[in-house]
């Protein structure tokens, strides 16, 4: 069984040339655009969802049919057509220019798969049958859903804050230690979901450094 290795991505700014422009396409780019990347579709046609972001200046899109020499300066590739040859092509392409490649019908010609992701702001949950079947990580990620619900969003960026002051504030690495801990385990959540979730002041997280500090 091929196992792969799961990593989050800085594609922020970095070029990630699409191939194709139908429903895959459509579903790879909206990732792609939720990371900040600096998108380029090549396709003859595309849908009205990725028109409408080329008409908000949100990707390039070249409308052609894709051209050896289009991965020039990528960080990340899609073989996304619906034609197995241009997807071979653009699989080779990525492999010479040893760039990142998901080839959307031959996962084994490049070298990453995409998981199926839910995201609550800082919080990405990512599941992948390892191409056992998206199905079936679709659905593992439904059920995610209902579990992990938009409160999270809060509750990571109060962390957030918290981790900042504790790192400027606290200088004994032993208490810095014990504090990271404690806030992030279940007590904190349980702290802000009693607060209603909303975001803490500089205040607030001053007084629970120093609550937390003597005990
Ligand atoms: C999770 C998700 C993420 C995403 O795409 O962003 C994803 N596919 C999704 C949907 C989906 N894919 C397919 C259908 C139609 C139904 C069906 O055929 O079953 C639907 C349903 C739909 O479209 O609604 C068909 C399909 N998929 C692949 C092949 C080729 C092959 O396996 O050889 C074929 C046959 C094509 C054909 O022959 O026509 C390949 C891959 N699809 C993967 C990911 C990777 C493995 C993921 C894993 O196992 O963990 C992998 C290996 C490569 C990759 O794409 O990265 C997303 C769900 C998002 C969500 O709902 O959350
Ligand atoms: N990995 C997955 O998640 C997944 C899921 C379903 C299908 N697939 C595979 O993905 C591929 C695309 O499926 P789809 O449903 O988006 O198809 P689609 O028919 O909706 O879109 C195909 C796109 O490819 C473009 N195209 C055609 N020739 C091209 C060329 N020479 N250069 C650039 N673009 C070209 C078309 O203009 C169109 O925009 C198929 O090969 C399909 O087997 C993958």
């Amino acid at each position: 069984m091929k196992t792969y290795m799961p990593v989050m991505l800085d594609c922020w700014g970095r070029v990630c040339v699409v191939v194709g422009g139908g429903r895959v396409a459509e579903r790879k780019v909206g990732e792609l655009l939720a990371c900040s990347a600096q998108v380029k579709v090549v396709s003859p046609e595309v849908t009205p969802v990725l028109r409408r972001h080329h008409e908000q200046g949100e990707l390039e899109w070249i409308p052609r049919g894709y051209e050896a020499g289009d991965l020039a300066g990528a960080f990340m590739a899609h073989a996304a057509a619906d034609d197995p040859e241009v997807n071979r092509r653009v699989a080779e392409e990525a492999r010479a220019r040893g760039i990142l490649a998901n080839v959307t019908d031959r996962p084994e010609a490049g070298n990453f798969i995409h998981p199926s992701v839910l995201r609550r702001g800082r919080l990405v949950i990512a599941v992948s049958a390892s191409g056992a079947g998206p199905y079936a990580a679709s659905a593992i990620r439904k059920r995610l859903e209902q579990e992990f619900g938009t409160e999270y969003e809060t509750y990571l960026d109060c962390l957030y804050e918290i981790r900042k002051t504790v790192k400027e504030q606290v200088c004994d690495p032993a208490a810095r230690q014990k504090l990271l801990k404690k806030a992030g385990g279940p007590e904190m959540l349980e702290s802000l979901r009693q607060d209603g979730f909303g975001l803490w002041s500089a205040e607030r997280i001053r007084q629970w450094i120093h609550d937390n500090q003597e005990e």
